[in-house]
Parts: C-alpha cells; sequence; structure tokens
C-alpha cells in the first residue's frame, strides 16, 4: 500500500518518522519511508494553505497513492477537547477566503462567488473520507486559516460564525486538492493549544506529538491491515 503523509512542518512528524525505515530523499520536501512492507511518503510541504496545495498538487500529480493522511498539531476552539488529545477531522472551512463587508467577514458562499454544492463543496464545507471504525478518535469539525488567530475579537468573531472544534493552518487546502484527486484523506490533529492570545508557555507541543506519533501509527496499522 501507498500512503502520503502531509504535514506542515518536521516538527509535526519528527517522533513518527522514527519508527520508519529511511528509503530515500525524493526532493527536497519529500522522503520515502517503508512501514511493514508498506510504501510511506513524507511530504513537508510548509505552513499555510499556498505550500499545502502547490507541493501536494505535484507530489500527486506524480505519484498515485492509496490514501493521504493530513497529520500535525492544530489549535481547539473549546476547553472540550484536552491540550494532547488526538481528534479526527471530519470537516473543514476556508475560514479566511471571502469578502469583508460593513465590518462582517462573508465567506466566497454567502458573498455569492461560489454555489455552496460547487464541487468539491458541501453546503460550503469540505468532507473528509469517511473512517468507517478505522479511528478511536473524537470526530471534530475545523477552519483553517493562513494565520494562527490570538486576537479576542478575532476569535470570538470565528467562533460565532462556524461551528468549528479546531483550528489548523493547512486542513482545508489537502482536504480541497484530495476530493479532486479522488484520493482518500483523513486529517489527525493533535491539540497543541487553545485558540486564544497568542501564550506559548500554555502550548504542550511534546505531549501532543506523542499522542499524534501513537495515534497515527495506530492509523496506519488498521489500514495497512484492512486492504491485505
Ligand atoms: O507560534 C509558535 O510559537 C509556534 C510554535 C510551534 C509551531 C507553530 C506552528 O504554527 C506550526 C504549524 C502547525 O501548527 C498548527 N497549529 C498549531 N497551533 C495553531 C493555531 O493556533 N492555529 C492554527 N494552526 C495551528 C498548524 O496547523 C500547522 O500544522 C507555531
Amino acid at each position: 500500500m501507498k500512503i502520503l503523509i502531509v504535514a506542515a512542518t518536521w516538527m509535526e512528524v519528527k517522533l513518527l518518522i522514527d519508527e520508519f525505515d529511511f528509503v530515500a530523499e525524493k526532493t527536497h520536501f519529500l522522503y520515502e519511508y517503508q512501514l511493514a512492507g508498506n510504501r510511506i511518503d513524507v511530504l513537508i510541504a510548509g505552513i499555510g494553505t499556498t505550500f499545502a496545495t502547490f507541493h501536494l498538487t505535484t507530489t500527486l500529480q506524480k505519484t498515485s497513492y492509496h490514501l493521504v493522511l493530513n497529520v500535525g498539531v492544530a489549535a481547539s476552539f473549546t476547553n472540550d477537547l484536552k491540550i494532547g488529545e488526538v481528534v479526527n477531522v471530519i470537516s473543514e472551512e476556508f475560514a479566511d477566503l471571502g469578502v469583508e463587508e460593513k465590518r462582517q467577514f462573508l465567506t466566497l458562499f454567502e458573498s455569492g462567488f461560489m454555489e455552496g454544492n460547487e464541487f468539491p463543496f458541501e453546503n460550503g464545507i469540505l468532507k473528509a473520507t469517511p473512517s468507517n471504525g478505522l479511528m478511536n478518535l473524537n470526530k471534530v469539525r475545523g477552519i483553517t486559516a493562513n494565520k494562527s488567530h490570538g486576537e479576542n475579537s478575532s476569535i470570538a468573531a470565528l467562533k460565532a460564525k462556524f461551528s468549528a472544534h479546531v483550528e489548523s493552518t493547512e486542513g482545508a487546502a489537502v482536504l480541497y486538492v484530495c476530493i479532486w484527486y479522488g484520493i482518500p484523506c483523513y486529517e489527525i490533529r493533535a491539540i497543541s493549544n487553545y485558540v486564544a492570545p497568542r501564550e506559548v508557555a500554555q502550548w504542550n507541543i511534546p505531549l501532543a506529538l506523542e499522542n499524534l506519533k501513537t495515534s497515527v501509527l495506530e492509523v496506519l496499522t488498521k489500514v495497512t491491515i484492512a486492504v491485505h
């Protein structure tokens, strides 16, 4: 089985790839590994939707994969998710793509630039592949923005507008590309911080990365067993 893992930064996959057998550096961004007889490529695309879209698209143009896993850390809008918890992000919206009008932000759908059900959106939302019991993780909704929000006013506006649980800087871009390519895609994120005024002392990246590694390895084991 051929699986592509997409992350924004090396930091987010460094513990995970210690569990893989290194095969080759394909490009500066793309590395090939083996895990239990399966090929696992790891793409480090960079932070934000532009880099994720460009590097994922060029990678998928060259190689066909059975599955894409978007992995990394993320911020939670809700205290119901604990720092370190790993979640299955089942839907995504672009939260900063649209029009500002009369102090209000309107998405592309609300401003009439796109129909809600224009492919690959469903009611303005991008949906991950159903995991059908493959993951024992809480299912959450995500939004994607090119900046990590840290101002109380913008955080309040996001909470009022989107009913999202988590924020990342790439999730929607990865889903958008994968749905266009018809490639199954899951987004697995570990909560490193809350969406709040920036206070890095409150973050726990080591815990998030340790838990992320464990969960992603479990998913990889189940996925690869399921197809054999
Ligand atoms: O700002 C920092 O000090 C900082 C420290 C470590 C990592 C970062 C990143 O932004 C890495 C990119 C990675 O993190 C996800 N992420 C984490 N927290 C947030 C957030 O509050 N809002 C949006 N994205 C977040 C992001 O999706 C990337 O996967 C920064």
